[in-house]
């Protein structure tokens, strides 16, 4: 039976995949939160994959808040950068394979077609830039590792975009969504479900992957799809980012191409429209 540690377990991605556990085949996971183990804490780390000897390390665990990634530099870094390479340098000591999560946020939105794994990085933000960083740790420490950038996560967990609109689309008549930045939302637990599958595969294919939902669209028109979706009248006006200030930069472009990960393991990534009607009704 392969031994798998998960961090960041009460994250989105973290949540996602206990829900979808059963789709692990002869495989232990052992979960554990930010309380229960703390990634920026090399000595803690080095305790725990003493105990649990992970075959796999999937890395859950980040600081994702993307605006105030530009103010709390310090914090980001820590969790985004050391912690990433405490977690890869405790896999290197056991022979684990790393399986660490980095964003669409690396890419500067240069390109106007969906981005491939070989593609030239360059972060706008600095939450992008710490993810860069990590990605660089993990490919300098580790043989054994799997990095796959998603973009635009949501899940009936956590906080997202999702949960965003339809607390907003509760109090107010109107809103109004940039238009002008264009990526494809992925359902956290069909990258879980994807991440199942790698390791169910015993795949020795390392290095990056992309993985998204299938489509491209902007924050605007995935804020309409969600108040159609819920029947909800609310009143949304398309605007460019330009008349929606934020802390962070955020490129204007950043969808994913994942047919590198479709095709290494054979699976079928649903329409991001799919998905979202799928996880709507969960939510109350
Ligand atoms: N959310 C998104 O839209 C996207 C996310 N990603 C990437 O996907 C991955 C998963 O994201 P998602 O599930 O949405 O993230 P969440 O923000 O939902 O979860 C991150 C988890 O990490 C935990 N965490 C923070 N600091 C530490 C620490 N020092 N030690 C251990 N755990 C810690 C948090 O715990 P606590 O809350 O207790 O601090 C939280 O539960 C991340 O790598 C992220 O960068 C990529 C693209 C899009
Ligand atoms: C709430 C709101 C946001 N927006 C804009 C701001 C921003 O440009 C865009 C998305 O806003 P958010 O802050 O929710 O999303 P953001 O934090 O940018 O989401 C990102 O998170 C990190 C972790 C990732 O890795 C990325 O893939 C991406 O998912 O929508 C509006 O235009 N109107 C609104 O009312």
């Amino acid at each position: 039976m392969k031994s798998v540690l998960i961090t960041g377990a009460k994250g989105q991605l973290g949540q996602s995949i206990k829900k979808i556990r059963s789709e692990f085949t002869d495989v232990a996971l052992h979960f554990f939160d930010s309380n229960s183990l703390d990634i920026t804490q090399q000595e803690d780390v080095t305790n725990i994959f003493d105990e649990i000897r992970p075959d796999y390390c999937i890395n859950c665990a980040a600081f994702t808040a993307v605006d105030l990634a530009e103010t709390k530099k310090e914090q980001a870094r820590a969790i985004n950068e050391t912690g990433v390479k405490n977690l890869a340098e405790a896999c290197k000591d056991n022979g684990s394979t790393l399986i660490h999560i980095s964003t669409d946020y690396v890419f500067d939105g240069s390109k106007d077609t969906p981005y491939i794994e070989e593609d030239k990085v360059s972060a706008v933000n600095f939450y992008g830039k710490t993810k860069l960083e990590g990605e660089r740790i993990v490919k300098e420490t580790l043989e054994k590792y799997f990095i796959i950038r998603t973009s635009w996560l949501y899940s009936e967990f956590g906080h997202n975009f999702v949960k965003t609109m339809l607390r907003l689309g509760k109090e107010r008549e109107s809103l109004k969504v940039v238009n002008d930045q264009h990526g494809s939302p992925t359902y956290a637990p069909d990258l879980a479900k994807a991440i199942a599958k790698m390791i169910n595969s015993g795949s020795d294919s390392y290095g990056i992957f992309h993985f998204c939902n299938k489509g491209v669209t902007t924050w605007y028109h995935f804020a309409v799809e969600i108040f159609r979706l819920k029947k909800m009248d609310v009143k949304v006006s398309p605007i460019s980012s330009e008349l929606f200030p934020t802390a962070a930069k955020r490129s204007n472009y950043s969808a994913l191409d994942s047919s590198k990960f479709e095709s290494t393991f054979e699976f079928k990534i649903p329409k991001w429209t799919e998905s979202l009607a799928k996880m709507l009704p969960l939510l109350s």
